[in-house]
């Protein structure tokens, strides 16, 4: 059988991406403009006549409530769903709550795009207890002392490529139209792992929200076109600048 068609969707805005700050594994909702955006990548689909037939999620708000809201524009509200948090977003460790202009002010172009770009320089580790750690929260309650504290995009590649191989490389090897409703940094280790995009490369990857990216693959799961395409090109273009830009 044909290898099946990968979809890409990162969640809409969020109420923590329309306020600039650092969110990682901090649960926060859609803004309403995310909504719409989720509402919106579903209809994309639908025009484009790429339904999925199965959807895999982060444990995290924000992807659920966009893969729903798509899948619902869509008309596929109905299709079986795989949750993980091999897909949630990196864990942002200390820089969690706080906001990207400031932090950029407070310590600088270099060590910002360190921690936010480089593929191997994870932040400052979260204190265990503090306002936006997650170590209590019952969702990550099986990992015990493998729930990160911080990660680095490698981190990222490391824990999300098992459940790849393992959970939706299975789904595409049968055939079927495979949407993935995760997060920016979640998605660039999967298009990284998937392109083979180099470790320096991948800085200047960045992926729009709620805008669907599809990657048709061959029988070795690579993809036929580099880059994928993108459902309305044009929107994703303005909107991949406006990531990389955040904090200015
Ligand atoms: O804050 C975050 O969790 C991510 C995604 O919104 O931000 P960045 O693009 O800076 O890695």
């Amino acid at each position: 059988m044909a290898i099946g068609t990968l979809v890409l969707l990162r969640h809409g805005e969020s109420v923590w991406n329309a306020q600039n700050l650092f969110t990682g594994w901090v649960d926060v909702a859609l803004s309403d403009k995310g909504v719409a955006e989720a509402i919106r990548g579903g209809v994309l689909m639908r025009e484009a006549g790429l339904l999925p037939d199965i959807v895999h999620t982060s444990l995290q708000r924000r992807a659920i409530t966009t893969a729903n809201l798509a899948l619902d524009s869509a008309d596929r509200h109905w299709i079986p769903v795989k949750r993980d948090w091999r897909l949630n977003e990196r864990h942002y460790g200390a820089l969690q709550g706080k906001n990207k202009k400031e932090t950029l002010a407070q310590y600088g172009e270099e060590q910002f795009m360190l921690w936010r770009r480089s593929y191997d320089t994870p932040p400052p580790p979260i204190d265990k207890g503090s306002e936006f750690s997650q170590d209590t929260d019952p969702r990550y309650a099986h990992l015990g002392d493998a729930a990160p504290l911080t990660e680095c995009l490698k981190d990222v590649v490391v824990r999300l490529v098992p459940y790849w191989e393992t959970e939706i490389v299975p789904d595409l090897q049968a055939g079927k139209t495979v949407l993935v409703a995760a997060h920016g940094n979640s998605l660039r280790a999967l298009v990284k792992h998937l392109e083979g995009i180099s470790d320096e490369a991948i800085a200047g990857l960045n992926i729009p929200t709620g805008i669907p990216l599809r990657y048709d693959l061959d029988d070795s799961l690579k993809p036929l076109t580099l880059g994928g395409q993108y459902l309305d090109p044009a929107a994703a273009a303005a909107a991949i600048s406006a990531v990389a830009n955040q904090g200015r």
